[in-house]
This record gives C-alpha cells, structure tokens and sequence, in this order.
C-alpha cells in the first residue's frame, strides 16, 4: 500500500495538499481523516493506509500547510493560527474531490483538533457519516440543523479538555435537532485512543474503533468482504483468544479431531476462547439479555425481597458491594441474581438438606422470567456437558470419562448488571481480576463490552463482544484436573463504556458429592502432584460463604 501526495485547489485559488491512500476498489466510499494538533503525523498516514484496506479511498488530510510539530508549544501555535474559513475551505474541496472521484458516500474522522473540524466539516457540506474522537463539538441545535449524516462521537470521562459535560451537551442539541447521534464516554482520559501517547487505553480504544468501523460500514457501505479495521490497540485478536467452531463435536472424525485440538491449544495456551456453532439459538441468546435488563430495572423493595442472604444455597439477588465472611474483599460493582439448579421440594438432596441444594428465588411481577431462565439454565447445562466431553477428549480421555462425575452438577448461573463505571479503575471496578473456581464457564455478555484477561506477559487483554457468540474460560479445578497444563486465565470487568452491561456467566461444576483430584496422567517425576484433591460441595460452599452473604445457609449447616 502507498501512499500518494495530492492537490486540490480552493475558490480562493490557493492549492492544498493531503495524502491519499486508496481502497483496491475505485468506486470505494470516501474518507476524509483529519489530525491532532500536531499536525499531519506519519502516524497519521499509517492510520490513513489501515483505513485504505478496510475498503476506503482515504484521504489525511493538511489543515497545516506542510507543518508540523510534536512540541506542544509549537503545535499550540500551528493550532492557533488556523483560519477557520480555509480550513473549512479545504474540508469542503476535499469532499468534492472525493465525490469527483468516484465516492458515492464520503465521511469524515478527526481526532482531538481533527475532531473539531471533522463535526465542523460536515456542517459546512454534505458528509454521509462523522465521526469525532474527543473534539470541540460546542453547536447549538440550529447550527447541526444542517447535518446530512450521523455522527458517532467518543469522549473520555477523565478529559478537562473535551469533557464529559461537553459529550453530554452534543448528545442532547442533537436530539433537539432531530439528528441521529451516538455519544459514547469511557472511562479514560483525552486522546485515549493515540497509541503510543501517555493516556492510551487500549480498552476503550479498542471499543471505540470497533463501533467506529460498524458505523462506518452502514452509513458509508463499504463494499462487503473488505478487511476489517485492526486497531492500534492491544484488543485481542482471535490469535490471541481464539475464536472456535464446535461445528464438528461428537461427530468422532477428522473435522472433530482439529475441534479438540484447538481446544487443547486454546486451553493450555490462553484459558479463554470464544466459541461458535454451539448450537443455541441466538434468540435465546439475546433473550436472556432482555431478561436482566427487565429484572434489573425492578423497583429495588422487590430486588430486596430476593436477597441471597435468604437463602440456603447462595441463589437470589445481591446489591452493588454486598460481601460475604470475607469483610476485607474489595467490593465489585456490579449487582447480580444467582440462579441454582432447580429441584423440587422433595427432590432427595433437598429434604436432606445437602448445602448448596435448594429453592431458587423468583420475581413475582416478572411474566416469562423464571420460563426464560430456566429454558436458558438447560441449554448451558447441556453445552456444559458438550464441552465437558470435548475437554476428556482434548485431555487424551475418553469422551464420556468425566461424565460420572457430572450427574447431578452444582452449577451455578449468574444474572449480572454493571453500571457505568466513572471512577478510576483502582477504586471499584467492575469485577475485580480474579480466576474463576470451578471447571468451566460458559460467558454471554452483550455488546457493550468490558471484560479484560491477562495474558502470559501480564497485559490486559479486551475481550470485545461478538454477537452470537459465548466465551469459555477455565476454572480452577481444570487447573487441578490438569496438574496446571490448563490455564485458569486472570481476568476482570472494567465497564467504561458508558453504557450499563448486562452477561451471563454460568459456572459449569462438579456434583456435590465429587472429589477432584489430579488426573494421574499429568504427574510424573518431573511433574509431581501440586494440588490436593478437594471435596467439590465443601469446597464451593466455603468459597461462597467467604464471597456471599449466607446467613440462611449458615444457619442450614
Ligand atoms: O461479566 C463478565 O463478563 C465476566 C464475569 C466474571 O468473570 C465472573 O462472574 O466470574
Ligand atoms: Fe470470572
């Protein structure tokens, strides 16, 4: 790819330059990128040729004259002496150009300075689609009357320069103009999404391109089947968590063979991947979304009245900062209804009164919810056990080797809420890092995102959402079936995203009765035993005192 230096010349007669990096296809929409205040950066044309690949002509343009600098006092200068009505001049010559040649739709992205002017070009002439990283969008409602396009905007909460009150005040004059807008804030500070720059995110950069790139491809239909963009962030490409057909489990032929043996790989190397045809309805899917944004938005007396702490087998519902014996835990911030198996009163583990067994809490005011979740609990008990199977086979096993242990599993699904996050990270996050206990998880989340895991170098990962999708992660006990050849990867929940989230974890587990130990083919002399067998009903009836408040279940022991 290459880049070409072009010209242009403006009513005024003076001639303007920019870079262009072209699309493979000449009929491809139009980009016009404008830069930070520091001026047309090489960096800014190596963003320009990303761009090009993912399908459009892409122009970077030069609001600078040729100039540029990386001393702030200098590029403070260069900023100042723009003069607003040959900058808007040349943003307009670059639209014709573009549409001249060949671009049916063109938009418009800027950063910072080139945020400003990306929002101010698309009110001085026709632009299909803007978008605006962290930039002066001062404009009353009468002013974006002259919009042609939506615009999607992105601001950090931490930002003094383009703060979160200015975010506020685009999304509601956008509104008042009738325009179609999407304002989004993260958690992080001015410029977040400059690689390389001392406020770098790589987080919310990575989820703020990718709305970038879905936003782009609707409002400027970009040609299908072109590359997708791949940020200049840490997010986690599928080489890194990958993601897995299960297409072929249980068919016992080659197709099958490859399955597992990318789950091996995935489960020694990374301890998360992300799975597709599972078999579940993506109805279901989105469904069980629909029911946490119902049951989250109950008034809270009738949260309150579900509490876990009333019951005997940790199911029920748990406010923002709830703890359990563990008063030193920090507290996450995130609420949560818990749902175990459901068995009837006079199931024989329930008259006998085995921990962890028991009644499940429902709202009376919710119609469809306990169907819904219980349909939902029943798919990921049978997606558990698939796995589970898939696990025996990757480990060298038999297929159905592990399944006496799973009769009558004490699995667990959770119902989580994360509010926004506006606080700094290292005050209450979403979900602190942590591990998960248990053999597996079967993790939906929706689209608005959060979830980091630690790689092998300690760097935090984003785990972005793909629709249709869950993510497996493996627990603890994978670890101690495995003599640790099967990572339990650390991970977290940071929501700063601006939006509330809503997953569903369910936590694939062992009957009450099991006892786990290392499986002997993984301990040799050079590999002796590093794990005790457990008890897996005590062991997770004790992890969850500490966790949960438990007063029903205490009193039950
Ligand atoms: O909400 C998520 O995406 C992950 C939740 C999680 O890690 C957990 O509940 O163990
Ligand atoms: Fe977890």
């Amino acid at each position: 790819m290459s880049i070409e230096i072009i010209q242009t010349t403006l009513p005024s007669g003076k001639t303007v330059s920019a870079a262009l990096a072209r699309a493979t296809r000449a009929d491809a929409p139009g980009l016009i990128l404008i830069h930070e205040w520091w001026g047309l950066l090489d960096e800014t044309k190596a963003m320009a040729e990303r761009l090009a690949l993912q399908g459009y002509n892409t122009l970077a343009v030069d609001l600078y004259d040729g100039k540029s600098s990386m001393d702030p006092a200098v590029a403070g200068k260069l900023m100042n002496g723009v003069d607003p009505a040959e900058a808007t001049a040349t943003l307009t010559a670059w639209n014709t150009w573009l549409r001249e040649h060949g671009a049916r739709k063109v938009g418009t992205l800027g950063f910072c300075f080139g945020g400003t002017w990306s929002l101010k070009a698309s009110l001085a002439a026709p632009v299909d689609a803007t978008v605006v990283f962290y930039g002066g969008v001062k404009h009353a409602a009468e002013e974006l009357a002259a919009l042609h396009g939506p615009v999607l905007a992105h601001f950090g909460s931490k930002d003094t320069i383009f703060t979160p009150e200015l975010a506020q005040s685009l999304e509601r004059a956008l509104k008042q103009a009738g325009k179609t807008g999407d304002v989004y804030t993260y958690l992080a500070d001015h410029a977040f999404a400059r690689e390389g720059g001392p406020n770098f995110e790589p987080g919310a950069a990575a989820l703020a391109w990718q709305r970038t790139d879905a936003f782009l491809r609707k409002h400027l239909e970009a040609a299908a089947g072109t590359a997708a963009y791949t940020p200049p962030a840490r997010q986690a490409s599928f080489s890194e968590i990958p993601l897995i057909s299960i297409a072929s489990l249980g068919r016992g032929d080659a197709t099958e063979a490859a399955t597992i043996a990318a789950i091996r790989k995935a489960g020694q190397e990374v301890g998360f991947f992300y799975i597709t045809d599972h078999g579940v309805d993506l109805a279901k899917m989105h469904g069980i979304i629909e029911q946490c944004r119902r049951f989250f938005a109950l008034p809270k007396a009738e949260l309150e009245e579900m509490r876990l702490a009333n019951s005997q087998c940790f199911a029920g519902y748990l406010a923002v900062g709830e703890r359990g014996a563990n008063a030193q835990r920090p507290r996450d911030l995130l609420e949560a209804f818990n749902i175990c198996t459901e068995l009837p009163p006079d199931d024989p583990f329930v008259l006998r009164k085995v921990p962890l067994h028991g009644a499940n809490q429902w709202p009376a005011s919710l119609p469809g919810f306990r169907e819904s979740v219980l349909d939902y609990y029943r798919e990921m008990d049978k997606l558990g056990l698939r796995l589970l199977q898939a696990f025996a086979l990757a480990l060298g096993l038999d297929r159905h080797a592990l399944d006496a242990q799973y009769r009558k599993p004490i699995s667990q699904l959770r119902l989580l809420h994360y509010p926004v996050q506006d606080q700094a990270v290292d005050e209450m996050m979403g979900a602190r890092s942590h591990r998960d206990v248990g053999v597996l998880t079967i993790l939906l989340q929706d689209d608005v995102g959060g979830l980091e895991v630690c790689n092998a170098a300690g760097e935090w990962i984003v785990a972005p959402p793909i629709d249709g999708t869950f993510i497996i992660n493996l627990g603890e006990m994978m670890k101690l079936l495995t003599n640790d050849q099967f990572a339990s990867a650390l991970h977290r929940v940071v929501n700063r995203y601006g939006r509330q989230r809503f997953s569903v974890p369910y936590f694939f587990n062992p009957d009450y009765d099991a006892r786990l130990s290392t499986l002997d083919q993984f301990i040799d002399a050079t590999h002796p035993a590093q794990f005790k067998p457990i008890h897996v009903g005590q062991h997770m009836f004790n992890f969850y005192r500490n966790l949960w408040p438990n007063t029903a279940a205490m009193a039950a022991e």
